[in-house]
């Protein structure tokens, strides 16, 4: 309580400072979106650095002598990875989708909610540039005085996440932040924009077979899995990747049969499944002819979409006798999409939330950093705690 109203006490006393400070004609600060993901290397040279940074992460896997494995690991992966990134035409194009996913979400946002606008996007990525610290660094230069986090992954895991609000908080108190009025929406997986814009892919996919052909259609939601080991602390990623799921179906009136399966494994340890490659296996020598795999996890190309299912299982599918193999495109820069994203952020503004009910709730047998003191941190700035 008594930090609560030091917190408070302090931010009046900036807010007022910066305002005092603040020539009358000019425009308020930005209220910042800060958009956060791991990234992707944009260079086959930014390879190393990134599979290093994603190794060392204790949020995303725990070994016993991390810095001196995670090195060892990321020098023997790296070959291998930058040909896949090689093969999708030298790097993830995650930036660029993000950067014009922010630039159209900010526009549409401005009409939406003049009273917090002008509105500014910012990129935080938790393995390449930018890096949280570049962000916060840009927003104190703005001036920044209310910032709302917006993951770009629809569903938590305390692996993707719930990483980055763990080095987010770091930041924030590394660089003195914390009289920024931060909130944060930190899941979004059955909003009915995100599902809207899912389902339209999904149609547009379907649409392409002959009517023959659709009356066979399988759609099979693909994900990125998670070791069992995660699963089984609580992670609530794969329960809300169902709900999705669950919701496009609906939209599409239940008229095909579907799976939920699990792509992106890596390592020797058990991961959830049935395993994607398995299925496009065992779908062809089953006689199934008409796949639409979705990517439901992801809102712009990746490395699992554009070299994973396009070429990988592709070719598996090929193989096993499947001639209608079709992917779902990613949402990018769909204005269906960035209008979902200007809504969800809408929303959440006039909501008041700081972080959804969810957010709260530790996972029950959970390690992770994340899962603990940066619950804690954010329900400070939430005056109902
Ligand atoms: C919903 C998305 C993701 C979850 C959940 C996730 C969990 C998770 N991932 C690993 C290990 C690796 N992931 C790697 C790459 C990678 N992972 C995701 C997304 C999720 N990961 C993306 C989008 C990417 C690629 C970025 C791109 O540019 O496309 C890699 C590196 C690649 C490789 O070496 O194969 C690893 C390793 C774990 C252990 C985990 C959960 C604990
Ligand atoms: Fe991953
Ligand atoms: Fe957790």
């Amino acid at each position: 309580m008594l930090h609560t109203i030091l917190r408070q006490s302090t931010k009046c006393r900036s807010t007022f400072l910066t305002m005092a400070a603040r020539p009358m004609s000019t425009q308020r600060p930005p209220t910042a979106v800060l958009l956060t993901n791991m990234g992707g290397p944009e260079t086959l040279d930014d390879v190393h650095d990134f599979l290093l940074n994603l190794f060392t992460d204790r949020d995303i896997m725990k070994l016993p002598f991390q810095p001196a494995i995670a090195k060892w690991i990321a020098k023997r992966r790296t070959p291998s990875i930058r040909e896949q990134y090689d093969s999708i035409g030298g790097g993830s194009p995650i930036l660029k989708w993000t950067r014009k996913q922010g630039q159209a979400m900010e526009k549409l946002l401005d009409e939406l909610s003049p009273e917090t606008a002008p509105h500014k996007h910012y990129i935080a990525f938790r393995y390449v540039k930018p890096f949280t610290q570049h962000a916060l660094e840009e927003m104190k230069a703005d001036g920044v005085e209310r910032a709302v986090v917006f993951t770009q992954y629809p569903q938590y895991s305390c692996s993707t996440t719930g990483s980055s609000m763990n080095e987010l908080q770091r930041g924030i108190v590394a660089n003195g932040m914390e009289n920024v009025k931060w909130s944060v929406i930190d899941r979004w997986p059955t909003h009915p924009g995100f599902i809207e814009a899912m389902t339209t892919k999904v149609e547009r996919k379907l649409a392409e077979y002959t009517p023959e052909q659709r009356k066979d259609a399988i759609i099979l939601f693909s994900a990125h899995s998670l070791p069992m080991s995660v699963i089984n602390r609580g992670d609530t990623y794969p329960a809300e990747v169902a709900s999705s799921v669950d919701h496009v179906m609906k939209r599409l009136g239940n008229q095909y049969p579907y799976r939920l399966i699990w792509q992106s494994q890596v390592g020797p340890q058990p991961w959830l499944g049935p395993q994607t490659a398995d299925v496009v296996k065992n779908y062809g020598e089953a006689g199934k002819k008409n796949l639409v795999v979705v990517p439901i996890a992801f809102t712009s190309d990746h490395i699992e979409t554009l070299f994973e299912l396009d070429q990988e299982y592709a070719e598996e599918a090929e193989k096993a006798g499947i001639t209608g193999w079709k992917r779902a495109e990613a949402l990018n820069d769909d204005p269906i999409f960035t209008k979902a994203m200007a809504t969800i952020v809408h929303e959440h503004l006039q909501s008041g939330q700081v972080v959804s009910r969810q957010y709260y709730l530790r996972c029950p047998g959970c390690t992770f950093d994340s899962c603990g003191t940066t619950r804690n941190f954010f329900k400070s700035y939430d005056p109902q705690q």
